[in-house]
């Protein structure tokens, strides 16, 4: 039996809806990226979809399931900093983050500091962008929280950081990546080929039944079926070559902007 991460937000879908909720090789625990991330650190869990910084911080520990992810080339929609000033403006401002995101956060970072040269204060807490504005001059928020306050058309300036991402450096960004301890592989490698085969098989079949991840999609959030349907065109979940060097690109920059403590080397498991 292997402890699964489940991720309840619409980005992730695709990967989620047609996994059977009940089967005698899995369970699976709800939880935000954070939750898994701290989860699958502690052994809570033994694989899930974690966020791509969390993988940089463990990545000795840690293999990647490969042909799995989630990314885009350009903009995604669903990671957005709200800002009630230009972002070259928030030098020495305050900034606040989800508590429900790793990657997104540090990519925040990343383009604050590297490429707009802005080094605001930052202050980490619960995704509502009315709470953050009251102390923040800009908030960023991830997943259906940040689709739901871009729904309530907010009075500020709306970032999106895949779209920054490849304007600043050329590349797509991969902000969660499926992942296990490569020790469990003493004792339970024909599990996780078990369970690796039910990822690829829910995700493919997600991706020939879009129409069915829309509706879920507009009974969730609302919305029209052609935002649902344009939200997707974004996103890749695959991890091909390309993708790779994107991800290779963000920590590298975690790396070297001292966000993560080593470099990351990329090791997929091979028997996937
Ligand atoms: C695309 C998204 O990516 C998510 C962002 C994550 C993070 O910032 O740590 C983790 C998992 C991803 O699914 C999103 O939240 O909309």
């Amino acid at each position: 039996m292997i402890r699964i991460g489940h991720n309840p937000n619409t980005n992730m879908l695709p990967m989620f809806y047609f996994l059977p909720k009940e089967h005698p090789l899995l369970k699976s625990v709800t939880a935000e990226p954070t939750g898994h991330n701290a989860m699958l650190a502690q052994g809570l869990i033994d694989m899930a979809p974690i966020s791509a910084f969390s993988y940089g911080e463990h990545w000795k520990e840690y293999l990647v399931l490969p042909n799995l992810s989630v990314s885009t080339k350009g903009r995604v929609g669903s990671i957005l900093l709200f800002s009630k000033v230009p972002l070259e403006n928030l030098n020495g401002l305050t900034v606040a983050l989800t508590d429900m995101s790793a990657t997104s956060v540090n990519l925040t970072k990343i383009l604050l500091h590297g490429f707009y040269k802005v080094f605001p204060n930052y202050i980490t807490t619960p995704s509502n962008l009315t709470d953050m504005f009251a102390q923040a001059d800009a908030a960023l928020l991830i997943a259906d929280s940040a689709i739901q306050a871009a729904q309530e058309h907010p009075d500020c300036l709306i970032y999106d950081l895949g779209a920054e991402w490849l304007k600043q450096t050329g590349h797509s960004m991969t902000y969660s990546v499926w992942a296990f301890p490569k020790k469990l592989l003493l004792k339970q490698a024909d599990e996780i080929k078990g369970v690796y085969q039910l990822l690829l098989e829910a995700k493919s079949k997600a991706l020939n039944h879009m129409e069915d991840i829309v509706n879920a999609c507009q009974g969730m959030l609302g919305g029209t079926g052609d935002f649902w349907e344009d939200y997707f065109t974004q996103f890749h979940y695959d991890l091909d070559p390309m993708l790779r060097s994107g991800l290779q690109k963000y920590l590298d920059l975690c790396y070297e902007q001292n966000l993560l403590p080593s470099r990351p080397h990329i090791e997929v498991w091979a028997e996937g």
